[in-house]
């Protein structure tokens, strides 16, 4: 663990079933390598899981059983271990490496930018070599400028205690938000080509995995489910999936599984096969707390004997580069928390009430527009967590928002218009999500990805979670998006899955968090300010007839989209400008705190 990370709570925990074939599997760590540092059931580092993931081959291999590592991606962007240093991931690369991972493949923010799907094909795939799989992606080759797959399609190999033939194909969804430097080839056109067929007919294979950046509830897996189970009848498939930040576990049938394990190093899944072999294959899945409590009880070992020295080191690599990367510095003191989707939107502890109300309208000026009111936009999957009471340090700014992504406008659109497209951006038809052909797409580039997964209506035990939310809707009149199960003083709260597999998945047994339904964008009105040197700004009760439409560039073409529906007469890009020049969402954030926040006995 890293210095000054809490220390776990003791609590009651579910035992992890150990089967023939075992695995860890991490996805969306967004560079949370140092663990939690606020939260104590999260608070275990990338060390400590390489510690975890060596005793527990240890144990398997020492009954003849086999333990596997997977990581499903997304591995980038989201804290500042990666996204502070110059160049992003500076050290986040080398730290990785350290975890022998078996199987491993690319998550959508490894392809946002250029310089991100570079380094990922130059460091990260040579790092984990035919461990890395890219059933759909090629990347233009940055020294041949030829169009090259990023990895190896697929990797067949044995086991090596039981000897489990295995075929394991690696996916990101269906994703188009890429740079154009890849290409994202569909999932449902990459099963039918040649190479995956051949692959899937190969008769010496006893189990096939399939990872993925993939929603274990998508039309992807759908589809690749479906060409295997063709062509092999009932032979065990084992997903593994990501994205939406969940943690799920799906069953598809008596001999397939998928199991997603939740986000930002909260969670490692683990999954066991007893027996790979039999006609009725057991699964049993649990979604492991990030912290030593739980760690020392699923291996049965302690403070003494727990860690490895090579745990041991890479913790200290950690705290090297948080210590390089200034990641401790204190930009100011937040007085309250405030959440995500913990809390209905808009309330007085909501993060984007908090930005609509005092960060944007303080922030977002441009001098040359002073006489102009603005109409600012910014897709709530901009934030990317929530703010804790206390010290916000140069690690939360990048926790909080991590993206690059300038502020662009529109110049004199009329106010209705711009309310439209904030509407139509906000739509309950889901034109911007999904559509009547593709329901339950896994791509939804403006919320939250947790948000994508309720959006979608595509989660377990559908008629229950149905029923609750019309009950909770009722009651707090606005949508509750996770249910709760009984809560019992004697817990304190985390995750209370429910999956396919019931409602004892996760490790320990908390008392449970409501999450709340947030919109796509929220819009802030911003009055014009004054261009007199010592006047007030106008104070302007009344409506604009026309304002700036300014928003994160990162939507843009999502605008461009909404404008259209809303008969505004523009061409994206050309007819939007830059609005503030170098300044980012980041930016403007640590500004206002460092200027706001002050640090006093009641909020350090
Ligand atoms: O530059 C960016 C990139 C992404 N976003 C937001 O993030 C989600 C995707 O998050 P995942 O971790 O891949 O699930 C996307 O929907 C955007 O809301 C962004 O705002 N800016």
């Amino acid at each position: 663990v890293q210095p000054g990370s809490p220390s776990p709570i003791p609590a009651k925990l579910r035992d992890i079933q150990w089967g023939k074939l075992n695995f860890l599997h991490t996805t969306d760590t967004h560079g949370w390598l140092a663990g939690h540092l606020q939260e104590p059931s999260y608070s275990a580092d990338w060390g400590d899981y390489i510690s975890l993931a060596t005793r527990m081959r240890e144990q398997a291999e020492s009954q003849g059983w086999d333990l596997l590592v997977i990581d499903t991606g997304d591995r980038v962007e989201g804290n500042g271990l990666y996204d502070s240093s110059d160049p992003k991931g500076k050290y986040l690369y080398d730290i990785l490496k350290q975890q022998p991972i078996d199987l491993l493949c690319s998550g959508n923010h490894e392809l946002y930018k250029q310089n991100t799907s570079e380094t990922e094909f130059l460091t990260n795939v040579p790092n984990f070599m035919d461990s890395y799989i890219a059933s759909n992606i090629d990347i233009i080759d940055p020294n041949s400028a030829k169009l090259v797959p990023l990895g190896p399609r697929f990797k067949k190999f044995t086991t090596k205690k039981q000897g489990y033939r295995i075929m394991a194909f690696g996916f990101l969804f269906d994703f188009i938000g890429n740079y154009n430097n890849t290409r994202v080839q569909r999932v449902e056109d990459a099963v039918k080509e040649s190479w995956f067929q051949e692959a899937i007919h190969d008769d010496e294979i006893d189990l096939f995995i399939v990872l993925g950046h993939v929603p274990v509830r998508s039309e992807e897996y759908q589809a690749v489910h479906e060409e295997i189970r063709n062509a092999r009848g009932n032979i065990p498939i084992q997903f593994f999936g990501g994205h939406f930040h969940i943690r799920d576990y799906a069953r598809y049938d008596t001999h397939s599984s998928g199991l997603a394990s939740g986000r930002f190093m909260e969670t490692i899944g683990f999954l066991s096969i007893d027996d790979v072999k039999s006609t009725a294959p057991n699964f049993s899945r649990r979604y492991i707390d990030n912290n030593l409590f739980s760690f020392y009880h699923h291996t049965g070992l302690n403070e003494t004997n727990f860690s490895t020295n090579h745990g041991r080191n890479v913790s200290h690599m950690i705290q090297h580069a948080r210590h390089a990367l200034d990641l401790d510095y204190v930009h100011g003191c937040a007085p309250k928390t405030l959440w995500v989707d913990r809390t209905p939107y808009p309330s007085s502890d909501s993060v984007y009430t908090w930005l609509e109300t005092e960060v944007l309208p303080q922030s977002i000026r441009n001098p040359l527009r002073d006489g102009t009111s603005a109409l600012a936009v910014v897709n709530t999957g901009a934030i990317r967590f929530d703010i804790f009471k206390g010290p916000f340090t140069q690690d939360s700014t990048f926790i909080v928002s991590p993206f690059t992504s300038g502020f662009k406008y529109i110049k004199d659109v009329p106010y209705t218009t711009a309310k439209r497209i904030v509407a139509l951006l906000n739509g309950q038809t889901k034109i911007f999500t999904a559509s009547a052909q593709h329901p339950h797409t896994s791509y939804c580039p403006l919320a939250p990805p947790e948000q994508c997964a309720y959006q979608s209506g595509n989660m377990a035990t559908k008629d229950r979670q149905t029923a609750y939310l019309q009950r909770t809707s009722q009651q707090h009149g606005q949508a509750i998006i996770s249910l709760e199960v009984e809560s019992d003083p004697q817990y304190f709260p985390g995750y209370t899955t429910i999956d396919d597999a019931g409602d004892d998945g996760d490790d320990t047994i908390h008392s449970s968090v409501s999450f709340y339904q947030v919109p796509n964008v929220i819009p802030t009105l911003i009055h014009p300010h004054s261009t007199q040197v010592g006047e007030e700004d106008l104070d302007s009760s009344e409506e604009p007839s026309t304002v700036d439409l300014v928003y994160v560039d990162f939507i843009e073409p999502y605008i461009a989209l909404a404008a259209k529906f809303s008969g505004l007469d523009v061409n994206l890009p050309q007819d939007s400008d830059v609005y503030m020049d170098g300044v980012t969402l980041t930016h403007l954030i640590e500004n206002w705190i460092k200027k706001n926040w002050k640090c006093d006995e009641a909020t350090s």
